[in-house]
């Protein structure tokens, strides 16, 4: 079976969060489940830079009034299709936002252009990859299930995947008649969305299936609370809904092999950690002999990273460290900031983006801290797991689903893996943490946490197997 993903970005090419994580593993993935996934990518800097030589398959001499080529090429075990479009993506900045971190004004067409373009694969616009299937993820690639539905591929099945529907990619009513539908597209049914365009909404409205990237998450967008607005017509949709669970790319996270280490390790031989932690404490310049606390996490409310600033005197308090890797809300980084420079030697501060470093604090440090206050899956407790670093996270989404609490029965039956806390506040954090230090003053059971995380089964193995026989459902439906 042939399925195009349709994703703004991808990793190891471009990446600002966990979206690259997953659409550059579930392809590779997908393959040991007999399906050919290629992925169709904007033609960012960065991009165009790291796949070299491409080569064009396909010309569109207008759109949205600019001139597109679609190139292949085969990147690291990924086949790629780029969207070459340099009047919307050869641009300084981010994927979504200009060298000041200011969104582009025109983030509107730039995705309904990538989304066009895969309605226009999905039509047979690569005559020699014509997909059977074509699964969109998030808000930028909303529209491909509106442009395949109103266009010349109203047949062939969809997938859109929410990977975080704070995200929703809302416009102003005024684009409508340039995204070149017909005029009842903008109804209730199609893309209209409380007076605006919405392309999430339109995207759910269309997709033959919806899946989000954890069946707790799934559940939990049928609320107001967590639907942000979408709620209703998740509720509508449910019977076409479904959660399945992100793995990790397995190769990349390797403790064994992973180049990134200061210190290679497995479950055998956890002592060959501490070069790492060692690393870790030079890096932010810790000088503790507690446990070492970690945060990987875009500095947002919605990572409860407010509620972190609030707990991190006490993890001082009672010996620990704390190491912070991340970058996001001024406000809350500045809040971190400060901490740091009040706890010298036992709080260090990262602002920045740096995929080698998360990978050596996963190896270095002791636990992870994840208290968002809603997170669809998460993917920093599965590195942690695989890691030996205990993940403490709030119970919501994906956190309630990979990690086992250290309760008292978890722990008698040997299959606790890490730490969850249900009330999402400094204190319930306060409380988790005090838990974590009790377990901790005790090493054979800390090391048992360790050795049973390490032990899950954290690959996409499942979750492909899931995917493939959601794809393989709507294919043979005919729809
Ligand atoms: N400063 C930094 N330096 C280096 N690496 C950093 C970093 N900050 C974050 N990262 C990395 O970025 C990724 C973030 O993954 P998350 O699962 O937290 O996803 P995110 O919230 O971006 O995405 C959404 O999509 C993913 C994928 O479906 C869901 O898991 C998640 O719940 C949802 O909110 C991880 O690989 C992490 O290591």
């Amino acid at each position: 079976m042939k399925v195009l993903s349709v994703a703004s970005e991808i990793y190891p090419l471009i990446k600002t969060g966990g979206l690259a994580d997953v659409a550059g593993a579930l392809p590779l993935a997908m393959g040991h489940h007999g399906v050919e996934m290629r992925s169709l990518i904007p033609g960012y800097p960065a991009v165009m830079k790291k796949v070299g030589k491409t080569k064009k398959v396909a010309t569109i001499p207008s759109l949205f009034g600019v001139k597109a080529n679609v190139l292949f090429v085969v990147h690291e075990g990924l086949e790629l299709y780029v969207l070459d479009a340099p009047a919307f993506f050869q641009r300084e900045g981010g994927p979504y936002t200009d060298a000041l971190g200011k969104d582009h004004t025109d983030n509107w067409k730039r995705f309904a252009a990538l989304s066009l373009t895969a309605a226009e694969i999905a039509a047979g616009l690569i005559p020699a990859w014509k997909p059977d299937l074509v699964h969109a993820h998030d808000w930028q690639a909303g529209l491909v299930p509106v442009y395949m539905r109103y266009g010349r591929a109203p047949e062939t099945p969809s997938v859109i995947t929410v990977h975080n529907i704070a995200f929703q990619g809302q416009f102003s009513p005024a684009i409508f008649p340039e995204l070149a539908l017909p005029p009842e597209a903008y109804s209730v049914d199609g893309i209209e969305y409380y007076g605006d365009v919405g392309y999430l909404k339109g995207g759910l409205q269309m997709a033959h299936a919806i899946t989000t990237v954890s069946p707790t998450y799934a559940r939990e967008i049928h609320q107001g609370e967590f639907g942000m607005g979408l709620e209703g017509l998740i509720r509508a949709r449910a019977s076409h809904a479904s959660g399945i669970v992100n793995g990790i790319d397995t190769a990349v996270w390797n403790p064994l092999t992973d180049p990134m280490l200061a210190s290679s390790f497995s479950a055998k031989q956890l002592t060959k950690r501490a070069a790492n932690r060692e690393a870790v404490m030079r890096h932010f310049g810790l000088d503790g002999d507690g446990p070492i606390f970690c945060v990987i996490s875009r500095l947002t409310w919605q990572k409860g990273m407010d509620l972190l600033a609030e707990a991190a005197g006490d993890i001082v308090a009672q010996g620990g460290m704390l190491a912070i890797l991340g970058s996001g809300d001024r406000a809350l980084e500045g809040g971190l900031v400060q901490a740091a420079s009040w706890h010298k030697g036992r709080i260090g501060v990262h602002i920045g983006y740096d995929e080698p470093l998360s990978h050596v604090m996963q190896a270095g440090s002791d636990a992870i801290l994840i208290p968002s206050r809603f997170e669809p899956c998460g993917l920093t407790q599965l590195y942690a797991l695989r890691y030996g670093c205990v993940p403490v996270v709030a119970r919501t989404g994906g956190l309630a689903d990979t990690v086992i609490d250290a309760n008292e029965a978890a722990l008698s039956a040997g299959v606790a893996t890490g730490f969850q806390f249900s009330t999402i506040t400094a204190d319930g954090l306060r409380q988790a943490l005090a838990r974590v230090f009790e377990v901790w003053r005790d090493p054979d059971t800390w090391r048992q946490l360790q050795k049973n995380g390490m032990k899950s089964d954290v690959s996409w193995d499942k979750s492909a197997a899931a995917y493939a026989a959601l794809y393989a459902r709507l294919v043979s439906k005919g729809n």
